[in-house]
């Protein structure tokens, strides 16, 4: 047999053997060499064999090399790579996705989902490079790539997997939400590379995040083993000087979280736990969480807010969600006051229908304020920082100080507190300057041709205390272009508030004592089928048995010492009267 037809009987023999084309077509690159293995004096031809059986004894020693190969591999790998695994929804995805994308990673992915752009911190790729479109696109095109890929960073080779993951779906999410997961493989035996590595993303993503503060949030209940702040949102920084509040209130707070981000190895050395508590309180749309973002925008600090008025947010929600906020950022729990009712508040009894209690899923405290699934105990225990991490800020908001109770309000857990009114003059006043910087009057009349001077005559119109800084805000959007109209018009705008409020008390009322009406008539209609159904049944049994209970005239009975009577109707000296209300006549009693 010649070499020629020694090699096109190895490929014959191996469609015989049924083999996949791609090995047929590795064979056919390997010709020659394989030749020689079946040359006569070539190595399998020390095997007294067929063709055939020497092509199974090749393909026996070639998965043999394989197993090998494998076996080296597991083994060897750990030494020389070095896996990480970055999960959505924890800060540390976010920044390893941003250098992935500023690395321009993506761009051989040819695979996109195409969503709505929002604030919301996605990863899409800009799809308007080398275009010659100056405009904004109006969608994200987020990569759904999800073969390994090589980079280089810092002359070092890396490989990156990405898996989308099982999606989650819930009521906020009936499309699913993404669950992806990023693997990071380092080939070097040197570990520290890693950590380096991280933290270069941790920077990149805090220097490109300057202009921006970052606000996660959670939107449905979060599965699985890990928290996740599913709600990553990011916001243009807004100004302290914007935010307008009494004199030095804003110089005061900044000054005091600044001092205690610098003092951590004070409190370590005099051990005190090294947290923070404010309290911003007061009525709504005075310009409490708007401080938060502006003193979370000047100082860097990411926030992550929860709201206890949320239905999802129960004692082991709140626990979760505590225990996955990473040191150095603001911890925001907004409503704080819903974990907290008054006695005077107190709904009283739950009516109870034949189905059950009535009502549970429209729980409110008596005032109409939601009422939280949080007990106040979860609220203490991750603000004292069980399961949760030292050296945070912690913010609360609330628009009923009063409903606080004193153990939520003491040293330690709440160390500084800021309290909000309605709009003075001078806010009001600063407020208008705010909207109208630099505004030159075309008209100057005689009462003044300043912003300043209108300001004034702004001021003056808005009673002190009777209206928040944000329904001024509403007010002079109206005249965004007129400063003159503002200030003159507002006088007129101030009435027809004040109508427009005597009218929704009056309302508001009228609501309320329709609805009282309706909760007490369906009592009593339930009072009444109840009695009704206990009638029937004591009238079907009457008749079923005529004689189920003898009302045997209770006679004078001597009690024994273990409180029983003597003679034949010996019984306990309670049964008689039992009998008697089990005969029809018991009251039922509402739950
Ligand atoms: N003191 C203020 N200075 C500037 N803007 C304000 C001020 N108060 C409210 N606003 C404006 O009103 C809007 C609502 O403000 P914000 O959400 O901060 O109020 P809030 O007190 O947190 O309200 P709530 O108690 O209802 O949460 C924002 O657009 C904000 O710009």
């Amino acid at each position: 047999m010649t070499p020629d037809s020694t090699q096109s009987d190895v490929v014959r023999s191996s469609y015989n053997l049924g083999l996949p084309t791609g090995i047929l077509s590795a064979l056919r690159v390997l010709r020659p060499g394989l030749g020689q293995l079946f040359n006569s004096d070539g190595p399998l031809s020390l095997l007294n064999l067929s063709d055939s059986a020497k092509w199974f004894v090749l393909g026996a020693i070639l998965e043999a090399g394989r197993r090998l190969f494998d076996w080296l591999y597991v083994r060897l790998r750990p030494r020389w790579a070095s896996t990480m695994e970055f999960n959505e929804g924890n800060s540390q995805y976010d920044w390893i996705v941003h250098f992935l994308t500023q690395e321009r990673l993506w761009k051989r992915s040819r695979e996109f989902r195409v969503v709505p752009k929002s604030s919301k911190l996605r990863w899409g790729i800009d799809t308007t490079t080398g275009s010659q479109e100056s405009q904004e696109p109006h969608a994200e095109y987020v990569p759904t790539f999800e073969q390994p890929q090589l980079f280089k960073w810092r002359g070092y080779v890396m490989e990156v997997q990405r898996e989308n993951g099982e999606r989650t779906y819930s009521l906020s999410h009936p499309d699913g939400q993404p669950n992806g997961t990023i693997r990071i493989t380092m080939y070097t035996k040197n570990l520290s590379l890693m950590s380096q590595f991280v933290e270069d993303a941790r920077l990149r993503y805090l220097e490109s995040s300057k202009p921006n503060v970052i606000i996660h949030m959670v939107d449905a209940q979060s599965y699985g083993s890990e928290f996740i702040w599913n709600n990553v949102k990011s916001k243009a920084k807004r100004p302290l000087s914007s935010v307008i509040l009494g004199e030095g209130v804003m110089t005061s707070l900044l000054d005091d979280v600044k001092e205690f981000i610098q003092s951590e190895e004070w409190y370590v050395a005099a051990g005190i736990p090294y947290r923070r508590g404010y309290l911003l309180y007061g009525p709504p749309g005075t310009g409490k969480s708007s401080t938060i973002y502006a003193l979370a925008g000047e100082l860097g600090l990411d926030i992550y807010a929860i709201s206890l008025a949320a239905s999802i947010v129960d004692d082991s929600f709140l626990q979760r969600a505590a225990s996955s906020i990473p040191k150095g950022c603001i911890f925001l729990i907004e409503d704080v006051d819903c974990c907290f009712s008054r006695d005077d508040e107190d709904e009283g009894p739950i009516p109870m229908g034949p189905m059950g209690p009535i009502g549970m899923s429209m729980r409110s405290h008596g005032s109409g304020r939601p009422k939280s699934a949080v007990s106040m105990s979860a609220l203490l225990n991750v603000i004292d920082g069980v399961g949760s991490e030292a050296g945070r800020l912690f913010f609360a908001t609330t628009n009923y100080v009063d409903h606080l109770d004193s153990a939520f309000l003491r040293p330690g857990r709440i160390d500084k507190k800021v309290e909000y009114y309605l709009a003075t003059k001078a806010q009001a006043a600063s407020l208008f300057k705010r909207f109208f910087p630099n505004y030159t009057l075309s008209k100057p009349d005689e009462k003044g041709s300043s912003i300043n001077d209108l300001s004034e005559l702004f001021a003056e119109g808005i009673p002190k205390h009777e209206f928040s800084t944000a329904e001024l805000q509403g007010y002079l959007l109206l005249y965004k272009r007129e400063p003159r109209s503002a200030a003159e018009n507002v006088k007129g705008w101030v009435e027809q508030e004040r109508i427009s409020r005597q009218e929704r008390e009056e309302r508001l009322e009228e609501a309320r004592k329709k609805k009282l009406k309706a909760a007490m008539d369906m009592q009593a209609q339930m009072q009444a089928s109840q009695n009704a159904f206990n009638q029937d049944k004591s009238t079907a049994s009457a008749s079923a048995s005529p004689a189920p209970v003898s009302l045997v005239p209770l006679k004078e009975a001597t009690p024994n010492p273990e409180g029983k009577t003597d003679g034949a109707g010996a019984t306990d000296s309670t049964k008689p009267v039992v009998e008697e209300k089990s005969n029809g006549h018991e009251t039922p009693t509402i739950a």
